[in-house]
């Protein structure tokens, strides 16, 4: 397969603050990704930028669906990125964790009569993540960017960027929207896949390596 490519990019002015649109597609796929990107970025080797990956869901990003936390992540992320003034978004275009708008919903349903976002996954026949990260890297290479503090409750998101070459010298959590309609998806997603979810507010500084500068009064 080919390697993803730089091809478009214009002001996107949001509720958040004016961001640069930039759109990346694969030459042979005409897969697309994209980036929002505020401030000056060309320095993160002595600055690192702050980042968020963000794969997409439209039930969430677009249609306030409450069953994840997705559209309140996105929201979160473009404020944080706009009060620093500085920072990339990805929008991964990998709506589903990789199965597409329509399993989603079929997995939805499955749901809907009691198994757990894993569970679901599996009884379609699909990984409990069929997502690739790899590209995120390659994106973050093309905007020029070595070292970021990312956004993520997800330990796959900061082992792939490490493992492609793109220091993350920190990870910031997302933890926001939780309701009762999403509380069991983000027990799921904590207890099957190692999320570092918070509903106490002590838990993720003790399980996660990268926090633990942020443990208050450790030792
Ligand atoms: N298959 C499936 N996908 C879901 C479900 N709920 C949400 N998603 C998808 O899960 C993905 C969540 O993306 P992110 O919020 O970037 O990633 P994350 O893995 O939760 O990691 P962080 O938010 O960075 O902590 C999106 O692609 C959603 O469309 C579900 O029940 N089943």
């Amino acid at each position: 397969m080919s390697k993803i490519q730089r091809v478009a990019e214009a002001n996107l002015p949001t509720e958040f603050g004016l961001f640069r649109i930039v759109g990346f597609e694969f030459p042979d796929t005409k897969k697309e990704h994209v980036a929002l990107v505020m401030g000056d970025i060309s320095n993160s080797e002595e600055n690192p930028v702050l980042a968020r990956i963000h794969s997409e869901c439209l039930t969430g990003d677009a249609l306030h669906s409450l069953k994840c936390d997705c559209g309140f992540q996105l929201s979160t992320a473009l404020r944080q990125i706009s009060e620093a003034g500085r920072g990339v978004l990805i929008y991964h275009r990998e709506e589903g964790r990789g199965i597409g708008l329509i399993n989603k919903i079929r997995a939805y349903s499955l749901q809907d009569n009691g198994m757990d976002t894993i569970e679901a996954n599996l009884a379609l026949g699909f990984a409990a993540d069929e997502r690739n990260f790899k590209v995120c890297a390659d994106i973050f290479e093309l905007l020029g960017i070595c070292k970021v503090r990312l956004l993520t409750n997800n330990p796959a998101k900061i082992d792939t960027m490490k493992k492609a070459g793109i220091n993350v010298v920190e990870r910031i959590p997302l933890n926001v929207g939780e309701n009762r309609y999403n509380t069991g998806y983000l027990d799921t997603k904590a207890k099957k896949m190692g999320h570092y979810i918070v509903h106490d507010n002590e838990k993720h500084y003790l399980d996660c390596p990268y926090c633990q500068s942020e443990i208050p009064n450790k030792k």
